[in-house]
């Protein structure tokens, strides 16, 4: 049976004489209202593999993500007076909708969101496959985002060029301070780059064995053979997206449960390659969350 929110109930010296690495966190019963959906997940961390959030359905996952995502605006606007967030394509951005709602859609400071693409499709803004479509019809068009400060790729151009020039405009970015600066590489410090996952373990447009996942240079690349339909793509490199100082990776359904385990799990050597396990912020947090299913073959919750 899967550890859900009874889990809270095992004492933590217990869970600890069973894995040392583990570091588990019990959620505190004082809960606000706001908190309450947090603490009917199951969650954990793990050194080098983030912290696991588990939950038991899509619902809470999705409340307990738009109250990460708001926490992590508001900590950038103080911070540095902006909040940098790249999003993918797929289920993610459904998930995300509950930002759309109170008390998200009020409480948080819309006008100080920059939206880049960690992936898009290379397919005009108004096709059916566009991730900037999706985000603008199912996000940022029902919220009072700046339109100024939503990026899009240029999808008059090939791939190859539609990532040079991506660069190009993260990079006058950086250069006016707007993106931050990594202290450990030259890349770009998002704020915060959300992840999904596909059931081979690819993330953003970085698919397993591709020859993308050795890109050290480039801030941004493309591929013309993605094994997952459009073929047309362009990426952010693993450079990016470990300098950020926030990632998530969410995951949902029992499609994503092997390679879950194999990107978090303490496994062989063999899963050092897959692409959600080359996802290692150097110094920013890596947050995981999984639904049950998704999270049914971790060895170290099952
Ligand atoms: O453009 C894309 O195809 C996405 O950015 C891709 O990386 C997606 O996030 C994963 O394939 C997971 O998609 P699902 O969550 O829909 O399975």
């Amino acid at each position: 049976m899967l550890i859900n929110h009874y889990s809270v109930f095992i004492p933590i010296s217990l869970l600890d004489s069973v894995d040392r690495q583990f570091d588990y966190i019990l959620r505190g019963c004082h809960c606000s209202a706001r908190s309450l959906a947090r603490n009917m997940a199951f969650e954990g961390s793990m050194k080098d593999r983030g912290e696991v959030r588990i939950h038991e359905s899509l619902d809470e996952l999705s409340t307990d993500l738009a109250d990460y995502i708001a926490e992590l605006s508001e900590v950038s606007v103080k911070e540095h007076g902006v909040f940098t967030v790249a999003l993918s394509g797929g289920s993610l951005i459904n998930l995300m909708r509950k930002l759309c709602d109170a008390p998200y859609n009020k409480t948080v400071d819309w006008s100080k969101w920059y939206i880049f693409w960690a992936d898009e499709r290379v397919v005009a803004k108004t096709h059916v496959d566009s991730n900037y479509k999706l985000a603008k019809d199912h996000l940022f068009s029902k919220l009072p985002i700046v339109p100024s400060h939503v990026y899009p790729i240029n999808d008059s151009l090939t791939a190859e060029e539609a990532a040079s020039d991506y660069k190009f405009v993260i990079r006058q970015l950086v250069r006016i301070r707007v993106i931050n600066v990594s202290n450990i590489s030259d890349c770009p410090k998002f704020d915060l780059i959300l992840l999904g996952m596909g059931p081979d373990g690819h993330v953003a447009s970085l698919f397993p064995n591709h020859s993308v996942l050795e890109e050290k240079n480039e801030w941004v690349t493309f591929i013309t053979n993605s094994p997952k339909p459009p073929p047309e793509r362009i990426t952010f490199t693993l450079p990016v997206i470990n300098s950020a100082a926030n990632v998530v990776v969410v995951a949902t359904g029992g499609g994503k449960a092997e390679a879950a385990s194999m990107a978090i799990d303490d496994v062989g050597p063999e899963c050092l390659g897959l692409p959600a396990r080359m996802v290692q912020p150097g110094v920013g947090k890596l947050v995981w969350f999984l639904d049950n299913e998704a999270a049914s073959k971790l060895k170290r919750f099952s």
